[in-house]
């Protein structure tokens, strides 16, 4: 495991950072919060660039800080690169040049120079004075430096957020791609949950100058459902169906099923504490709220359940990999409680309810498929009138059109 172990506190006049965390940095970790809540200084302790983190920081066995022993490794030494929202490049020169500063200094060759020129497409603009860039291609150059740099570890400090869409999506398939090629374990941290649902594999949640949650990825993005920091929306990674005829314009997509662990172990669905169907309460406008129940056995299903999505939906890299990390959006699936018959719709899915959440007038339902939770937001009149319980079997439905991803 790939271990960035933190115990550090930062003062300020009106903010503390106090982080005690292990972060395993064998995927991508992603760190997601609102503006000021401290996401900037933790990567900047961890670089060094921040003097006045004390404390203890530990990468893969190395100290790079520890108050107490008086050690303090200088950010040059720590052979960590820092990619910014702005790219701080050298103004005065090109964008070879650039380059090239950080290749005279990496340790090891192992990161083949034209291949990562190739795929960040910088060819045609290496003469140039990085200042006549676009701010889309400055932001390549400096993604391309650091990982030219062949850094232990890359911090990303919202590196996409003044890009627009499309170089957004190119950027994230080389960071996914730098980091399956070249295995740099990385910290991504931004506002954006969905650029952390298209490469992250963990990611934990900071407010206040501390880490509020943290998990699997799939499991953090639905803890977060409730908490009105995003909009939302189910989660779930899917394998293009192999050998499988793409039909009419969709293609047939496989469950991984890895969500129904990490779930479970993050306590989202818990045997403990069961309502029983007949015997729901209703108390501050939320049924069963801390009691959700995994009773799965009445319905369970092939675990490599078939879903279809539209091809058009589905970009290059995806299809290069036979894998997609996809969201569906809660208000784009919808309830039934009998088996559906010629539908136009195409995914239907047979699961249990496992939550109610209702908040005034709207409610989010937890449908369990397979262990794996799908959110659907219906009317709390849908609520009453179809006269929804903890515990029912139910089908959702969405269009192939509601599964959704960044990386085309
Ligand atoms: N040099 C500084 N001196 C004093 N306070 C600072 C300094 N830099 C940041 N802060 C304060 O520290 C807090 C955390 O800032 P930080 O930039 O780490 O947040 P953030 O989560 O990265 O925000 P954003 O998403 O807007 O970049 C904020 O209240 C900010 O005003």
């Amino acid at each position: 495991m790939t271990v960035l172990n933190l115990g550090v506190r930062c003062q300020r006049r009106s903010f503390a950072l106090n982080i005690d965390q292990q972060f395993d940095l064998t995927g991508i970790h992603g760190i997601f919060g609102h503006s000021g809540s401290g996401k900037s200084t933790l990567l900047r302790c961890i670089s060094g660039l921040e003097k006045s983190g004390t404390g203890q920081i530990i990468w893969q066995n190395r100290t790079l800080l520890s108050t107490a022993d008086k050690c303090f490794v200088a950010p040059e030494k720590r052979h960590i690169a820092h990619v910014f929202q702005r790219s701080c490049l050298f103004p005065h020169l090109t964008v070879q040049e650039n380059l090239d500063f950080a290749i005279k200094r990496r340790v090891t060759n192992n990161i083949p120079i034209d291949e990562i020129i190739e795929l960040t497409g910088l060819q045609p603009l290496l003469a140039s004075k990085v200042t006549l860039l676009s701010g889309g291609e400055q932001q390549k150059v400096a993604l391309a430096r650091a990982i030219l740099f062949e850094p232990e570890l890359l911090l990303l400090d919202e590196p996409l957020s003044a890009l627009d869409r499309q170089n957004k999506r190119q950027l994230l398939a080389l960071i996914k791609r730098a980091h399956m090629h070249y295995k740099i374990p990385m910290l991504y941290v931004t506002h954006s949950i969905d650029e952390l649902q298209q490469i992250a594999t963990h990611m934990s949640v900071m407010e206040n100058g501390q880490i509020k949650l943290t998990g699997a990825i799939h499991n953090v993005i639905h803890q977060l459902n409730n908490s009105a920091m995003i909009e939302q929306q189910t989660s779930l990674s899917l394998t293009i169906a192999p050998q499988e005829a793409k039909a009419g314009g969709l293609t047939p997509l496989l469950f991984h099923n890895t969500v129904a662990d990490s779930v479970e172990q993050g306590n989202v669905i818990t045997k403990d504490n069961v309502t029983v169907k007949d015997n729901v309460t209703v108390k501050d406008n939320v049924i069963g709220k801390d009691s959700v129940l995994d009773i799965d056995k009445g319905g369970e299903q092939d675990v490599n359940t078939k879903l279809y999505m539209l091809t058009s939906n589905i970009g290059e890299y995806a299809l290069q990999h036979q894998a997609l990390r996809c969201f569906i959006m809660a208000s784009d699936i919808s309830l039934c409680t009998q088996e559906p018959s010629n539908s136009s719709i195409v995914n239907q899915l047979r699961g249990n309810i496992i939550a109610i959440d209702i908040n005034e007038h709207q409610a989010l339902v937890t449908v369990s498929v397979n262990g794996h939770p799908f959110y659907a937001s219906i009317s709390a009149f849908s609520v009453n009138t179809l006269d929804l319980a903890i515990g029912q079997i139910v089908f959702i439905q969405f269009k192939a059109s509601a599964i959704q991803t960044l990386l085309k």
